[in-house]
């Protein structure tokens, strides 16, 4: 079956309020009507209840980068699912390798935050990835096994059905280095064969599969074109609406 790409465009920590409604704004005009891809944004969280107004009445979906497990309490600093609901999020990206690595995140906790999200009705959007050691090592495999498989304990068939995959290899993150369209449609292919035997063949084969690591204008077209390859979780290139409008124009 098909399966509708994503374009998805993570902001990190970039931008003020004011800068994120101008960018929402000039996507919100860009995107109309431009792409049969479903488009989303992440900023950060203090724009996100600013930049649901601006996308309001569009189809154009808004996500957290993060969220904790606990629905509320003494956690400072933190942000849950149903306050992320509540500014308007439909999405929340778990486990992005940034989190990982700066924030020491794991698996059992990113296993929490997904839960968490359900529990809020938002749709999770997991981050897994190796690192160049990894994969110079012939990891790849094996680590990707370990976050899938740890990250998504206990996840039940119908939440997994509204699951949503990225791939991003670290090694390719705002570095400019690009997994090739082989590289990525391998990857793509072992976890969505991982996916089949963990869950079923059905769920595997709607599950949409984001590549993320430096993708721009000009390698978005070859990278979406691949067969296991779902869309793109952009960081670097989302920051500006012609760069962002423009890997849309290139699929
Ligand atoms: O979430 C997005 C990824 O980390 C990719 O970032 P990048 O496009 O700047 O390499």
């Amino acid at each position: 079956m098909a399966r509708t790409l994503m374009i998805a465009g993570n902001w990190k920590m970039h931008k003020t309020i004011a800068e994120s409604v101008q960018l929402a704004q000039e996507i919100k005009l860009g995107a109309n009507g431009q792409t049969k891809a479903e488009v989303l944004v992440a900023p950060t969280f203090c724009a996100l209840h600013p930049v649901a107004q601006v996308l309001d009445g569009t189809n154009i979906l808004l996500a957290g980068q993060n969220l904790f497990w606990e629905e509320q309490g003494a956690y400072t600093g933190e942000i849950s699912g149903s306050m992320l609901r509540a500014a308007g999020a439909s999405h929340v990206l778990v486990g992005h390798s940034e989190r990982r690595q700066y924030f020491h995140e794991t698996d059992q906790t990113v296993n929490k935050r997904i839960k968490a999200a359900y529990q809020a009705g938002l749709t999770p959007i997991l981050c897994v990835g190796e690192t160049l050691l990894e994969r110079e090592q012939g990891r790849t495999e094996t680590v990707l096994e370990t976050q899938l498989g740890q990250g998504l304990m206990d996840i039940t068939p119908e939440h997994a059905q509204r699951l949503i995959l990225a791939y991003e290899p670290v090694w390719a993150i705002g570095t400019g280095k690009t997994a090739s369209e082989e590289q990525a449609n391998q990857a793509h292919a072992f976890i969505r064969a991982w996916v089949a035997a963990f869950f079923d063949r059905q769920t595997a084969d709607e599950m949409r599969i984001l590549y993320g690591g430096s993708v721009k204008p000009e390698n978005a077209k070859g990278l979406l074109s691949q067969s296991e390859v779902d869309g793109a979780l952009i960081g670097g290139a989302s920051l500006k609406s012609e760069n962002f409008l423009g890997i849309m124009r290139a699929i």
